[in-house]
């Protein structure tokens, strides 16, 4: 959910101002990663070092990880000369922009030190309270962010097609979202799930906290037709599928999105880099960056 205190509607949310001339598209982009030796991690700093419009400009750890002190580079067998440090201002300190999947205390702590130096985020981390958006959303009224629990096209692209499905089928069909991921997943139902259910939810003019069911055990009653059910799967190295089934009597339509690897959230968010340069302030995602809104 982005619409925090700063994002009230439409357009109030773009603000375009252009403060930074370092962030002209003609000179790459500096950008620092956090969880620099994580699974997103690694993938990022391989996308980043890859596009000839961004410099690697920093890396981040949590302090007392292996990785602390080591190139960013060293597990492609490659010197960067860009060393993971655990300090953020020491990381952020060459940067304009931060790419953060991490964990929601790790993504807070480094965006203090954002609002603090003036550096964009783009924020990939899942697993944030109400509480800790709020927080995001209070530091996007210094810099401006992208956040989104997904950053690749096509999980956009389901978002649309999901709401295009729920007001169609808004009477008569039981909605449940279904996600399956690897066994080191820390958080569930997923953030890309959750993000399904506040579309769903929204397209039929409910709110998705009144109507979630997040577990079914036992003498569970009948379904409610109002609800939103999810179901987690965790195993092995899924990278990421989401199913939302709609089931009728007579039919079910089931609209799938499968990832079959990271590279895809890696490309978004260099996409997401490139949309918030020269932009001061603000909350967006990536309907914001892929002009889906
Ligand atoms: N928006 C999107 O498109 C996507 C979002 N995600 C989300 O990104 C996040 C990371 O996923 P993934 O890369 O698989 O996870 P990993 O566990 O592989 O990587 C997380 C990294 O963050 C570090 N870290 C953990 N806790 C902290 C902390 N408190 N402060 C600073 N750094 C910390 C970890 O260090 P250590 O290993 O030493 O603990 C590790 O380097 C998750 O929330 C996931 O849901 C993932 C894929 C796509
Ligand atoms: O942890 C992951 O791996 C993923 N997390 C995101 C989420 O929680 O939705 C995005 C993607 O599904 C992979």
């Amino acid at each position: 959910m982005l619409t925090g205190p700063v994002a009230p509607a439409g357009n109030s949310r773009r603000l375009h101002r252009v403060t930074d001339s370092s962030s002209s598209t003609s000179s790459p982009r500096r950008v620092a990663v956090a969880g620099a030796s994580g699974r997103m991690g690694h993938m990022l700093i391989e996308a980043v070092r890859a596009a000839e419009d961004c410099r690697l400009a920093g890396a981040l750890d949590i302090a007392g990880s292996p990785a602390v002190g080591s190139d960013a580079a060293a597990f492609l067998g490659v010197n960067s000369g860009v060393p993971i440090v655990a300090d953020p201002r020491e990381g952020l300190k060459n940067a304009q922009v931060l790419i953060d999947f991490t964990r929601p205390e790790g993504t807070l702590a480094h965006l203090a030190v954002c609002r603090e130096l003036g550096v964009q985020a783009v924020i990939g981390t899942t697993g944030f309270s109400e509480a800790q958006k709020a927080e995001i959303a209070a530091a996007a009224k210094d810099i401006a962010i992208v956040m989104a629990p997904n950053m690749s096209v096509g999980v956009n692209v389901t978002f649309k097609l999901l709401e295009m499905a729920a007001k169609a089928l808004s009477t008569g069909y039981d909605i449940e979202v279904i996600e399956a991921h690897h066994r080191h997943k820390v958080d569930a139902p997923s953030g890309t799930a959750l993000k399904m259910g506040e579309v769903i939810a929204e397209a039929l003019g409910r709110d998705l906290k009144d109507c979630a069911v997040y577990a079914r055990e036992g003498v569970t009653g009948e379904r409610d037709p109002s609800t939103i059910g999810f179901a987690t799967i965790r195993g092995g190295d899924i990278v990421g599928d989401h199913t939302v089934l709609f089931a009728g009597t007579g039919e079910r339509i089931e609209i799938t999105h499968k990832s079959a690897s990271r590279a895809t959230y890696a490309q978004g968010s260099l996409r997401a880099v490139r949309f918030l340069a020269g932009r001061q302030a603000g909350l967006f995602d990536m309907f914001d960056v892929l002009g889906l809104r």
